[in-house]
């Protein structure tokens, strides 16, 4: 590539965090020049309704690929979770870097983990995904929304609306934050979605010049891990209003991928749970044990989970 190469990138904190992160590793590795291109999504202006009323993770998406499309920037560089399952004709994810730590956090100003709040105490959080597995570990729990950029969050929470809140720790931990975290939920009793903590790079499909350099960039455990977790949720439908975790760790040569699922509609349903283990080696292999996770959940009743179409 003789020509700079242009980022796409939202404007909060963490986004652009990310993308320097990213113009770091061009600029080192690939010796890339690299520019930002920052813009403002409709997911970063609409801050007062809950995103899976509103459009879901594709909000956060759409103008960086509209970018792309115009030929205003040739990468964008996506939190992996917030990558609808499905991208729109024309753009491919072509790189799926190294996974930061994938748990969620407990940050509270008062309270140690879980187990410490009071009964019938205030929690915050946006992600029904979370709000099921709290209220599977706690039924006492009053969850009242939260959303808003990470800084928003937690001035939130340190203005006195809640007794704690649950976030990625890896957000926290690229803006610095760490400190902030309480305790971390294990991956098992807190399961967290497709892609947590790994950040994913987009580009048009027909970029193939770049296509072959960003491929060098791509962790191969972060990848079929990633393509697994994010096959279990297209398989069922994935969308942001599905409180549905999906989350895959290796255990030597073994992929173990735990899965769960909550009904949005009538949280006090069980939570259904999944796992599996198996050896996979290949993206093919990746795509199928997430079907199969998905399958694993359909056997326990999800249909009966999934919003009627
Ligand atoms: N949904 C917003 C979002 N997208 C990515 C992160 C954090 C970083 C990551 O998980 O990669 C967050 C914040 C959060 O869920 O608390």
């Amino acid at each position: 590539m003789s020509e700079k190469v242009i980022i796409a990138t939202r404007e909060s904190r963490l986004a652009l965090w990310q993308a320097e992160h990213v113009k770091a590793l061009l600029e080192q590795r690939l010796q890339l020049q690299v520019d930002l291109l920052g813009m403002t999504t409709r997911g970063d202006q609409i801050l007062d309704r809950s995103l899976s009323k509103v459009g879901g993770k594709g909000l956060f998406v759409k103008e960086l690929e509209t970018a792309l499309e115009e030929g205003r920037a040739h990468l964008a560089v996506h939190s992996l979770k917030d990558v609808p399952m499905e991208l729109p004709d024309g753009f491919e994810l072509v790189a799926i870097l190294e996974r930061e730590d994938p748990r969620d956090a407990f940050v509270s100003n008062l309270y140690a983990n879980l187990a410490e709040l009071p009964q019938g105490a205030v929690v915050g959080t946006s992600s029904l995904r979370r709000v099921v597995q709290l209220k599977a570990l706690r039924p006492d729990l009053q969850i009242e929304p939260l959303r808003g950029n990470l800084d928003t969050r937690l001035r939130k929470l340190d203005e006195g609306g809640y007794a704690a809140i649950v976030l990625a720790s890896a957000g926290l931990k690229r803006l610095g934050l760490e400190s902030r975290i309480r305790c971390c939920f294990s991956v098992e009793e807190m399961i967290p979605c497709a892609g947590q903590g790994a950040l994913g790079l987009e580009v048009r499909a027909d970029a193939a010049v770049l296509k072959a350099s960003l491929s060098g960039l791509i962790d191969t455990p972060t990848w079929l891990a990633t393509q697994a977790e994010r096959a279990v949720s297209r398989s069922l439908g994935g969308s942001c209003s599905m409180p549905l975790a999906a989350h895959a760790h290796w255990v030597g040569a073994d992929l173990h991928l735990a899965v769960a699922l909550g009904d949005a509609e009538r949280a006090e349903r069980p939570l259904l749970k999944a796992s599996i283990q198996a050896k996979v080696q290949t993206v093919e292999q990746a795509l199928q044990f997430g079907e199969q996770a998905a399958q694993a959940l359909r056997d326990l009743g999800a249909a009966a989970y999934l919003p009627q179409v």
